[in-house]
């Protein structure tokens, strides 16, 4: 199954990074024949897709369906037991700076002591040289990026002292300064109010308009639709992929799901 990219746009209230914007559909993610293991557990069964940048693309399916665990494969910290993750016909894992993973809630220590500032300067140590040094470029990398997420002012302020969503924000200005095409979000939505959410929603659209590819795991049956244009339905085994509209329907939610939709 194969989705390719719609134009890149830009929402209004964002700012367009540029770089990533011309022919996001030259990029592209094939995922085959993905299966991984936890000891004797099968946690992910034969999974395959492929989609191109300038994309939105929710994870769904019931608890324990494997949605952390494939997010977790893509960002190179599982490694499948079989098939293969290419991006551009290259092992993905050989790309490592093509890839930003924000982590779920739970697995994030919010205590500890960082700035903003400093969180979204570590988007930048892989691409720095041997001695580590910050170039003039690098501070406006970090500078955009902060400017972007709408974080100027909140920049000195340890990542303990922000709201929910602020802190994904943060984490996010760490993955644009790392100017990786694919982002991997584990269920960001968690935790966060309606106006945070459909801030973060416009966010993610506009990401992928700029030419990136979002995959983000979700549980909300409801926002679903209006927050990503693709849906892969999973329960340990892919159940559907395609267009958000046309994968959700009730009759491949009660088969993945096992209730009413
Ligand atoms: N580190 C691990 N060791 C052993 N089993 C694991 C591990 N991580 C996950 N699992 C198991 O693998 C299966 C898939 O888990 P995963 O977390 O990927 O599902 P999920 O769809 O993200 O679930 P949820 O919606 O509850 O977050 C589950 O049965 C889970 O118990």
């Amino acid at each position: 199954m194969e989705i390719s990219a719609p134009s890149p746009h830009c929402a209004q209230d964002h700012i367009c990074w540029g770089a990533h914007a011309s022919h996001p559909e030259r990029h592209r993610l094939d995922v085959e024949n993905v299966t991984v293991y936890y000891g004797r557990l099968l946690a992910l069964h034969d999974i395959g897709f492929s989609i191109t940048c300038g994309h939105t693309l929710a994870l769904m399916g019931p608890n324990g369906a494997g949605k952390s665990t494939l997010i977790k494969a893509l960002a190179g910290l599982i490694h499948p037991d079989a098939g293969n993750i290419l991006w551009n016909g290259n092992p993905l894992h050989d790309m490592p700076r093509e890839i930003a993973y924000l982590p779920q809630r739970s697995d994030v220590d919010w205590s500890f002591p960082i700035t903003v500032r400093a969180l979204v300067e570590m988007g930048r140590y892989p691409a720095l040289g041997l001695w580590k040094k910050f170039s003039g470029h690098d501070r406006e990398i970090v500078e955009k990026s902060l400017h972007v997420l709408g974080l100027e002012h909140l920049a000195e302020r340890q990542i303990s002292e922000l709201s929910g969503g602020q802190q994904q924000r943060a984490f996010l200005a760490r993955a644009l300064a790392q100017e990786a095409h694919v982002l991997l979000l584990d269920e960001p939505f968690t935790g966060l109010d309606a106006p945070a959410c459909q801030s973060l929603g416009r966010l993610l659209d506009s990401l992928a308009g700029e030419g990136r590819l979002v995959i983000a795991s979700h549980h909300d049956l409801n926002t679903a639709a209006e927050i990503f244009d693709t849906v892969l339905l999973m329960n340990r085994d892919l159940v559907a992929f395609g267009p958000a509209q046309e994968v959700l329907s009730p009759e491949r939610i009660r088969e993945t799901y096992g209730m009413n939709a």
